[in-house]
This record gives structure tokens, sequence and C-alpha cells, in this order.
């Protein structure tokens, strides 16, 4: 028998989390390999505010012409100073973002196809929605000064915006807290790989049982 949408099985889903730099992504495409469906709420955050996205004339109107690029899209670099260096401008840009993040990823997570959902959400232990619709999280650690290495190398970000970002999320050991499994990526990608490759089999086996 074909199942209906409303006698579709609910997804097993895992959140992935961890802070700036930690290696959700690097673990995310390692997940998707092994034959995971991902759900990345910083690629949904992106397309919301593109050129034309569903975020733009909202933000438009809280934050005006500067906060737009050229192109139509967010001016992410102008965002990232403002947003970070004052918390009511951040608080006033999630508060436009985050419920169309909810929405279109639980569209997501419910459309899935796969085995079960890698749900990656860099606030996941930051908000209570997302932990109660994971039935595991998964939090990718390293040493703080590992993240700002690894960030740096990758954006040209400075020390100081870097930290500026850490200081608005929670910190390693909260997260650690609410962890249900942590990935340990303080050495190489291969180390990092054949954990999340371990991790991937107990998922399918939980999956299955759930
Ligand atoms: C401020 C913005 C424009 C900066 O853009 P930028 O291209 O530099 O970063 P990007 O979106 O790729 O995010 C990179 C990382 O920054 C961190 N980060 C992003 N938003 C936040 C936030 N609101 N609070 C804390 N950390 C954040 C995360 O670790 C994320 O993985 C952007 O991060 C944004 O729109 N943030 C608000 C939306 C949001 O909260 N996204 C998180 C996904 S739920
Ligand atoms: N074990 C590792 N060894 C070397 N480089 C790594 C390792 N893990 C991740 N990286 C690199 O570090 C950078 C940050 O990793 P990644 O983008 O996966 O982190 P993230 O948690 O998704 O970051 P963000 O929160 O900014 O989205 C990337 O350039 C990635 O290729």
């Amino acid at each position: 028998m074909t199942a209906t949408p409303a006698s579709r099985h609910r997804p097993f889903v895992v959140g992935l989390t961890g802070g700036i730099g930690s290696g959700k992504s690097a673990a995310a495409d390692r997940f998707a390999a092994l034959g995971a469906a991902v759900v990345d709420t910083d690629a949904i955050a992106h397309a919301l505010t593109a050129p034309d996205g569903q975020a733009i004339p909202h933000i438009r109107d809280a934050f005006g012409d500067d906060a737009i690029a050229a192109d139509g899209s967010l001016d992410r670099a102008a965002m990232r100073a403002l947003a970070f260096a004052e918390p009511q401008a951040r608080k006033r840009l999630e508060a436009i973002l985050h419920p169309m993040i909810r929405e279109e990823s639980e569209r997501r997570c419910e459309a899935a196809a796969g085995t079960y959902v890698i749900l990656a959400v860099p606030l996941l232990v930051e908000s209570g929605s997302y932990r109660e619709r994971c039935d595991r999280i998964c939090v990718v650690d390293c040493p703080e000064a590992l993240q700002i290495v690894r960030v740096k190398a990758r954006s040209g970000l400075d020390d100081a915006q870097i930290r500026a970002i850490m200081a608005a999320q929670a910190s390693r050991e909260e997260r650690r807290a609410a962890a249900d499994d942590v990935v340990d990526n303080g050495g190489t990608l291969d180390e990092l790989y054949a954990q999340i490759d371990a991790l991937h089999e107990r998922y399918v086996r939980a999956a299955a049982l759930a």
C-alpha cells in the first residue's frame, strides 16, 4: 500500500549541531555521502535571503535599504557586523528569519527520503522547538582555539569577529550537556569521518526500531 501523507511514518530525526567552525558541515556532508537525508538550516537561511528570497522585503522594512546588496540579496557582511555587535539587531533579524526557517525545515524533514534525517542547526541547543523535534542530538565538538583557526582559514574573519559570533552561541559545555552523541573533531578529517561512519550505523539501526 502506498503511504498517504496522513499515514506516512514520521522520519527519525537526528539534530546535528556545534559552534561556528566546529565541523557541522563536514559532518553533514559525510552523513549525506552515507545516504542520510540532510536538512540544513544555514542553507535555508541563505535561500531566504538570496535575491527575491522570501525574507528580503521584511528585512528591508526592518533595517532599510542599507541592509540589501545591489543584487537584491541580504548584504551579509554588513548584517554580520551589525548583528554580532548589537544584540537587539540580531533579535530583530532572528524574529524575521527563525519562524520561516523553522517552517521550511519542518517541511523538508517531513518530505525527506532516506532512512533517517540529519537536521543541521547551529542554534539547536539554544532553541527548545528544534530540540523537541529531534530523536537524538549529535554535537560536533572541538576546542574553541581550533574553531577560530578553522573559521579564519575559511572566511578571513578576524579573532574579534569570530569571538563575537561565539559569544552569541551556547558554550561548549552547554552543548555537550545537551548531547546524546558527541563527535570529537579535534583531529583530522579522517578521524572525523570514522566517527560519523560509526554513528551512521547506529542511526540506521535506531531508525529501523523507531
Ligand atoms: C548574520 C548573517 C547575515 C551573517 O551571514 P554569514 O554569511 O556571515 O554567516 P552564515 O549565515 O553562513 O552563518 C555561519 C555561522 O554563523 C553562526 N550564526 C549564524 N546566525 C547566528 C545567530 N543568529 N546566532 C549565533 N550564531 C549564528 C552559525 O554558526 C552559522 O553556522 C547570518 O548568519 C544570518 O542571517 N543569521 C541569522 C539567521 C540564523 O540565525 N541562522 C542560523 C541558522 S538557524
Ligand atoms: N577535522 C578537520 N581538519 C581540518 N579542517 C577541518 C576539519 N573539520 C572541519 N574542517 C574545516 O574547517 C572549516 C569549518 O568546518 P565546517 O564548515 O564544517 O564547520 P561548521 O560547523 O559547519 O561552521 P559554521 O558554523 O560556520 O557553518 C571548513 O573549512 C572545514 O573544511
